[in-house]
């Protein structure tokens, strides 16, 4: 499982430097804007230039509007800024041809651009409450548009988290899809380290994390702490030696 640590500033993005060994994927997003909250590029850029250069750079677009061309044109703006992870919230999208036409539109100019861009097809685990395209519905979404993976988050930061609206029996429907199709699955939304077990288990790709390593768990009050970073790293590893421990056992 993939580590991608969502910093949201540049001063953020020098502490997760610090701890660049513990992470595989930096996160540039601004969670004063929402969930999935769109930076300036000049920030993409700078973090870009912070941050080893084995180490990816995502770059969300923002939870965006159901407006193709509006959306398309920023992910472009994204990628052109140095971002070669590219996530999407596809907030305002009630429908998944809506999510489809806007996942489309991003693919091709991010592509067009750079072919070996890695897209992300985001939704939220609380869908229900407001209004967009179902969680399980995202796997195929992805898959139709020719995004690289599918992504869970929450919308709503107020506590909850993933788990309290996609229950684990019920993202691990979302992993299998996601891996039916040929991609990546990706979840986040309050993670903390006692879900990984669950996540490892269930076969995550990439786990996307932001309170969980900051100084009080605080997504917004708290800056991001390096030792953190490299304790949660550190109970990732632990699970996924516990699993392969398991399975070796049971076969
Ligand atoms: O992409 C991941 C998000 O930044 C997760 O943030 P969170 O762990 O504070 O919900």
């Amino acid at each position: 499982m993939l580590l991608l640590i969502s910093p949201d500033s540049v001063d953020e993005a020098l502490d997760c430097a610090k701890a660049a060994e513990h992470l595989d994927i930096v996160d540039v997003k601004k969670p004063d804007e929402g969930s999935l909250g769109a930076n300036f590029p000049w920030v993409i850029r700078e973090i870009r230039d912070a941050v080893p250069a084995d180490k990816p750079v995502s770059a969300t677009v923002g939870d965006v509007p159901y407006k193709p061309g509006t959306v398309a044109q920023a992910a472009l703006g994204a990628a052109v800024s140095g971002a070669t992870y590219i996530k999407v919230g596809l907030y305002g999208c009630a429908t998944p041809d809506q999510a489809i036409d806007v996942m489309r539109g991003v693919v091709r100019a991010v592509k067009d651009y750079r072919p070996d861009a890695f897209v992300v097809a985001s939704g939220y685990a609380d869908a229900h409450r407001i209004g967009c395209v179902n969680p399980l519905a995202l796997p195929d979404i992805a898959r139709r548009s020719g995004s690289d993976a599918a992504m869970l988050d929450t919308a709503v930061k107020d506590g909850t988290r993933l788990f309290d609206h996609v229950p684990p029996d019920v993202c691990a429907e979302f992993v299998r899809l996601t891996h039916e199709a040929e991609l990546l699955a990706a979840l986040a939304g309050s993670v903390k380290a006692g879900d990984l077990g669950e996540l490892t288990r269930i076969g995550t790709d990439i786990v996307g994390v932001r309170g969980a390593v900051c100084e009080g768990g605080d997504r917004d009050a708290g800056r991001i702490q390096p030792r953190l970073v490299a304790a949660f790293r550190a109970e990732m590893d632990r699970h996924a030696r516990d699993y392969a421990a398991t399975v070796a056992t049971a076969s």
